[in-house]
């Protein structure tokens, strides 16, 4: 009955349970190490490297993408430092203090270093691991390094009308996936997560390609979209100075 055990052992999907057919695994990816989880480069198929000239200071991963938002490099993120780099990536000023005051009040206290909860809700990025909730990816492992081969699934699973980018609805379609039982934290935070990645990254089609979500594991593209408006900025006012 069914497959010789060998066969049987390399298969990634069964009709018996349609959810594997439907949301493939990789089978084969030709680069060095995909199952190895890195501590400091975002590594997928097209960028075996990381991110080039991308400074990563000693940083996890995880570390990386919290750390965009400490401007004054002490490693303690306060809420208003959340709301100026959301504001610096372009939210408006109502989403980013709600998002700021979500994201503080949420992930503060269990990054603190000592037991008492601070009413001013810092967020530490030495202990930014131990934010981590359910029904995420699984992208960042519990101690915050970029597991290359959990990223690639998403590429293989999610995206159903274009190769390495996802729509709005595929995105919700994943975070619907992404539920484990029992964890209305987990499942609200993700949602919140991808959608604020959808604001951001989504292309003018409405698309978020894999290279704008591997530039949010890694932060940057936080760096990359303040470039690009301070430039625009700069831009528009110089067009003013020569009217
Ligand atoms: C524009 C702003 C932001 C965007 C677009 C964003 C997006 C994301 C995404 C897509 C994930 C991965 C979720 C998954 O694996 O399913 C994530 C995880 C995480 N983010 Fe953010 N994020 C932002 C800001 C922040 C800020 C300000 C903090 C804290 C200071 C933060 C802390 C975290 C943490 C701790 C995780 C790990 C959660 C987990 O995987 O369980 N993020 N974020
Ligand atoms: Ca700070």
């Amino acid at each position: 009955m069914g497959d010789a055990p060998d066969q049987a052992a390399a298969k990634t999907a069964t009709p018996r349970a349609p959810v594997t057919i439907e949301r493939p695994v990789p089978t084969k990816l030709d680069f060095d190490r995909p199952y190895m989880a890195r501590a400091l480069e975002a590594v997928d198929a097209e960028h075996p490297e990381g991110t080039p000239g991308y400074n990563n200071d000693g940083y996890t991963v995880l570390q990386l993408h919290v750390h965009y938002f400490d401007r004054n490099n002490d490693g303690i993120i306060y809420p208003w430092e959340t709301y100026a780099g959301l504001r610096r990536v372009g939210f408006n000023v109502i989403l980013s203090f709600i998002s700021a005051l979500l994201i503080n009040l949420a992930l503060s206290y269990a990054t603190l270093p000592y037991w008492i909860p601070n009413p001013l809700f810092p967020i530490y990025v030495s202990k930014i691991h131990k934010a981590k909730h359910g029904s995420d990816t699984g992208v960042y492992d519990t101690e915050g390094r970029f597991v290359p081969n959990k990223f690639e699934e998403l590429w293989t699973k999610f995206p159903k009308t274009h190769q390495n980018k996802l729509t709005f609805k595929e995105l919700m379609g994943m975070t619907a996936a992404l539920r484990v039982a029992l964890d209305p934290f987990g499942w609200i935070a993700n949602k919140f997560e991808w959608s604020l990645t959808y604001l951001l990254a989504k292309d003018e089609d409405g698309l978020v390609s894999k290279e704008k979500v591997r530039g949010v594991f890694d932060g940057s593209l936080f760096y990359q979209v303040e470039i690009a408006r301070t430039n625009k900025a700069f831009s528009e006012r110089q067009g003013k100075l020569k009217k």
